[in-house]
């Protein structure tokens, strides 16, 4: 996919990765709205944004991404400013064991309402361009998190449901012209984590092993990957059209795309004719 003039749809765009995120696809020529709960952070993130890239090129739209209504008013909107839609980003996190019913909200619940409410503008048969879904997960999406058990069920709920839409409209691909990937980055440097320096913080929110995650996070914080890093990466992967159902792991070494494990029950129903 050429980047250029294409407009993108970024939940949690006002800080982080999803800044980054669109700033990156800013720099390529797209379009960009960032999708936030956080209205100061919003507005100063477009400003910021706006004196780089122009005004007509960046928004920035309130949504609580919990709230389906407020999901379906920011595709509107953004369709209304830019008049297409080419890229969704679900991409909105928190960090919180203790509020486990809000976390799964946010992570994973919004991930699929954002991905369902968001096909209907992208597919092709519906009057849209196609496009592409990428959907947030994290390295703890791919293996155990000891800290983080119900935020690590949020991350596996996101590479599973990503890839199972993939797969399961893969047949129909030249029809609804739409692609399903995820991210699962490790630990990088953002204001979620820089917020996890302090042991009241993170028992405040239920994390597991506080004292030593608070120590790990404050020693080696400065050396974690930068968002940016995050972007460069999420980008490319944006752009390839050869990737479809892809959960793509970004550490510091580089990245890997790691595959589901082969089951001839479902090898066989993916080619079942319906
Ligand atoms: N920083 C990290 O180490 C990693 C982060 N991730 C994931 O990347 C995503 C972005 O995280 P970061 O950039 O690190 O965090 P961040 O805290 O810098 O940014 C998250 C953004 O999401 C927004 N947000 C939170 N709840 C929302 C809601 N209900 N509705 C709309 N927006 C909401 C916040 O206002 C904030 O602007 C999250 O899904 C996170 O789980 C994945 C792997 C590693
Ligand atoms: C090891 C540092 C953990 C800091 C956790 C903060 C944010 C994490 C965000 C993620 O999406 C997860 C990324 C990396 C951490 C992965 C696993 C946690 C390792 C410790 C554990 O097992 O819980």
């Amino acid at each position: 996919m050429n980047l250029k003039d294409k407009v993108g749809f970024i939940t949690g765009g006002a800080s982080g990765i999803g800044y980054a995120t669109a700033e990156l696809l800013l720099q390529h020529g797209a379009k960009v709205a960032i999708i936030d709960v956080n209205s100061e952070a919003g507005r100063k993130a477009v400003s910021n944004l706006a004196v780089k890239y122009g005004e007509a090129n960046v928004t920035f739209v309130k949504c609580d991404v919990t709230e389906d209504g407020d999901i379906e008013e920011a595709f509107k909107q953004t369709i209304a400013k830019f008049g297409r839609l080419d890229i969704i980003m679900n991409n909105a996190g928190i960090l919180n064991e203790s509020n486990y019913k809000l976390l799964i909200s946010v992570n994973l619940t919004a991930v699929i309402t954002g991905t369902m409410l968001g096909l209907k503008y992208l597919r092709k048969d519906q009057g849209g361009n196609g496009g592409v879904i990428l959907n947030m997960s994290s390295i703890s999406g791919l293996k155990p998190s000891l800290c983080l058990p119900a935020y690590a069920a949020t991350k596996h709920g996101v590479v599973g449901y990503t890839r199972s839409m993939a797969n399961s409209m893969a047949a129909d691909i030249d029809v609804h012209g739409v692609r399903f990937n995820c991210v699962c980055p490790e630990c990088t440097d953002t204001p979620m984590v820089r917020s996890l320096e302090s042991v009241d913080s993170l028992n405040r929110r239920g994390i597991h092993h506080a004292q030593a995650l608070s120590n790990y996070v404050s020693e080696n914080v400065d050396d974690m990957i930068k968002a940016s890093y995050i972007a460069e990466n999420t980008i490319k992967l944006l752009a390839d059209e050869t990737k479809n159902g892809a959960a793509m792991l970004i550490t510091s070494k580089g990245v890997a795309f790691i595959d589901p494990p082969e089951h001839p029950y479902f090898t066989d129903r993916a080619n079942l004719k319906r």
